[in-house]
């Protein structure tokens, strides 16, 4: 009997032996990411090891010169469900154009749902309930350009919720992001895989997100050089580059060693 879509044991993202090259040095080298239905996976690794490329080349963003990408079981080709996913991109310094407003960027993550049909009161709902979720209900009619870099990346995972995602790619979402925006993002994180979310993270530290992970892959010049429990449950001292000091408070970043 098929089972109904959203109890199937499928991966929701199924990454295999996939290969890219940019600037016609190869990125990735066989890479296998596969991610089930519930599960939180960080992806690991030194700067430069892929990381971003392996989840650019899941979305579609860099094309892969060989192996395959499934999303929910479809190829990615075919794949057309994008309300599924929520992505947040690295965050980069440079806040460029327009400068918007915290609800309208946020709302601007619900298009994939509203398509071209004018927003409902489910839709100015769902945009409100993600800006709440990262705390951020008091700045809601602020321009994005008067936040800090933490309340910044807040928006940008605000943007990817308002969607309400079944699966969240998230590209390096601590970086340069303070203390108690962290915790704040580590909190939604938890209230979103209470719901059943499915994540992929890019981290360089597990940091405060790190009693969430499930799993941890860590790439090498692009390959895969692990992928089980995540490192601290190994013992730091097996894997390259360590450099971590035990033990930590929950609210001090872990440092992994995997950025060197
Ligand atoms: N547009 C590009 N053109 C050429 N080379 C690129 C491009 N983007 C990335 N690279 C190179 O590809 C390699 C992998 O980059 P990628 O950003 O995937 O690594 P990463 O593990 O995410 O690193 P970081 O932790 O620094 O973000 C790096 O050597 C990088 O310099």
């Amino acid at each position: 009997m098929p089972q109904p879509e959203n109890t199937t044991p499928d991966p929701v993202i199924r990454l295999r032996g996939a290969t890219a090259a940019l600037g016609g040095r190869p990125v990735l080298r066989g890479v296998d990411v596969t991610v089930h239905r519930g599960e939180v996976v960080a992806l690991l690794g030194a700067n430069g090891s892929g990381k971003s490329t392996a989840v650019r080349s899941v979305i579609g963003q860099v094309p892969l010169t060989g192996g395959s990408v499934e999303l929910f079981g479809t190829e990615l080709r075919r794949f057309r469900q994008w309300a599924r996913v929520g992505y947040v991109p690295q965050r980069t310094t440079a806040a460029g154009g327009v400068p918007a407003t915290v609800r309208e960027v946020v709302a601007s993550g619900r298009l994939s749902r509203t398509k071209l049909r004018l927003p409902r009161k489910a839709d100015r709902e769902a945009v409100g309930r993600a800006i709440e979720l990262v705390g951020l209900t008091d700045r809601a009619k602020d321009s994005v350009s008067a936040l800090s870099g933490g309340q910044h990346q807040r928006v940008l995972i605000a943007r990817a919720l308002a969607a309400e995602p079944e699966l969240l790619i998230m590209d390096e979402p601590m970086a340069g992001v303070d203390l108690a925006s962290q915790e704040i993002l580590a909190r939604t994180l938890r209230e979103q895989v209470a719901v059943g979310a499915s994540v992929l993270l890019v981290l360089h530290e597990l940091g405060p997100l790190e009693p969430l992970i499930d799993r941890a892959i860590v790439l090498r010049d692009g390959c895969v050089t692990h992928d089980g429990p995540p490192p601290e449950a190994l013992g730091q001292h097996a894997l390259p580059g360590h450099d971590h000091v035990h033990p930590h408070a929950a609210s001090e970043p872990v440092r992994t060693g995997l950025l060197s």
